[in-house]
């Protein structure tokens, strides 16, 4: 049954919180997005029910517990369309499984000369990782420039990615210009100089229809907290044949299949990758927060985020003073819009919003070297989510006018 989006906000009773004697309107989704009820219900049946330590345990709840938590292996395996459930390893978020993949693939192919490809765009957790393994390594980090509508610039990608290639990492949507990156041909670019592709699939899982195999990435890594999921559970999808080939990264229980004195061996995959108690609740959780985004549909999702953002930027862009970085066409964004007021420091815009009772993000995002890229030292953000309307839309203007307003002479 698909759900209908004109009365999904009665999922979400954080949406009817009341933010400075304003009806809040919550457009923070690219930090983490709210929880429906049907998420919230996982966790508390779980341990209501179900709660026991997973894998060995012979008795009844143990077993339950397994099976639930396996069986949300498979609902994420489905979502992304993953060959086996050997590719699918829980982690604590996108961060832990890009650090992951630097640890276990990088430190054992990296060597003195190779390079590592990102974008200027990059969040920090798909830009320190490789920095830092470049930097033990003796490698050399390159990053894909931007055009001027601050997308990613694919002739320059060809001309970055070469012969001394191992590494090319690079997000699918963008946390801050809110565009999404040709990532499929980007790793036929990477393959065509015999190296892998690593996506941060952080802000492209959520909100649109993600199919490992058809992009032929090697790795994707994403948060379970941003796609309705609870904090502290996240997926890494690797193909089988890369895993089977890579070291553990943490060693103890769970992962192991002998232990001798002075060596041992690991157990099949994907508990190789798994060490000690999982989070168990988080991912049935997550597997909660799979049906329910299945029961909307990602094409779904995707169109509503393009409508939104139809309706809106032309709003803002009729503001006068106000800036908004990236593609200034609402077909090349995803829910995401980072934006600046002039005169105006982006947290005492967000401020003033907030004030309003509309929620932002304002800052660098994580995203330093790109603020810097674009001559700016921060700016405000706005990311819708199914669960936003053209009302929150026009909140947000208004807000924004109104903290023009409120400003404009420069004093408080
Ligand atoms: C593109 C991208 N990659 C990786 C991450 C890291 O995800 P975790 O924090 O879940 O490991 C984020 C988080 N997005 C940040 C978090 O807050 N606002 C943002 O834009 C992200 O947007």
């Amino acid at each position: 049954m698909v759900k209908d989006l004109n009365n999904i906000r009665e999922d979400f009773p954080i949406l009817n919180e009341i933010v400075n004697d304003e009806p809040l309107v919550y457009l923070d989704n690219a930090a983490t997005t709210q929880k429906p009820r049907q998420v919230v219900q996982a966790l508390e049946n779980y341990y209501y029910h179900d709660n026991a330590n997973v894998h060995r345990g012979v008795h009844t709840l143990a077993e339950r517990a397994t099976e639930h938590f396996e069986a949300a292996r498979e609902k994420v395996r489905a979502f992304i369309n993953a060959a086996s459930t050997k590719e699918v390893l829980f982690t604590r978020g996108a961060t832990t499984g890009l650090n992951w993949i630097a640890a276990s693939y990088g430190e054992k192919v990296i060597q003195a000369g190779d390079e590592i490809v990102i974008s200027y765009m990059e969040h920090h957790s798909n830009l320190v990782p490789w920095q830092q393994l470049a930097l033990r390594k003796g490698a050399t980090l390159k990053y894909i420039k931007l055009t001027d509508q601050g997308t990613l610039d694919m002739a320059d990608a060809k001309q970055q990615i070469t012969s001394k290639t191992k590494i090319v990492a690079i997000a699918q949507a963008a946390n801050v210009m809110g565009v999404i990156n040709p990532v499929k041909e980007l790793a036929k670019l990477a393959h065509a100089q015999g190296a892998i592709m690593v996506v941060d699939g952080a802000q492209s899982v959520p909100n649109i229809k993600v199919d490992v195999q058809d992009l032929d990435c090697d790795f994707l890594a994403f948060s379970g907290h941003k796609m309705l999921g609870p904090t502290g559970i996240g997926v890494l999808y690797a193909k089988e044949a890369l895993l089977l080939e890579m070291p553990p990264i943490e060693f103890g229980g769970e992962m192991i299949d002998f232990v001798n004195l002075f060596d041992s061996s690991w157990t099949d995959l994907p508990w190789k990758f798994e060490a000690g108690t999982p989070d168990i609740s988080g991912a049935i959780a997550l597997g909660a927060a799979v049906d329910y985004l299945n029961e909307i549909g990602m094409d779904q999702i995707q169109a509503h985020s393009h409508e939104i953002v139809s309706y809106v930027l032309p709003k803002l862009q009729a503001i006068d003073g106000l800036t908004i970085y990236g593609p200034q066409d609402p077909a090349e964004h995803t829910g995401v819009i980072a934006f600046n007021l002039d005169g105006l420091h982006p947290h005492d815009l967000a401020t003033g919003l907030d004030m309003e009772g509309v929620a932002v993000r304002a800052g660098h995002h994580c995203a330093q070297p790109l603020m810097k890229y674009l001559g700016i030292p921060a700016a405000a953000r706005a990311s819708f989510y199914f669960y936003n309307t053209k009302a929150d839309a026009d909140r947000l203007v208004n807000a924004v006018l109104a903290t023009k307003e409120f400003f404009k002479d420069g004093t408080i």
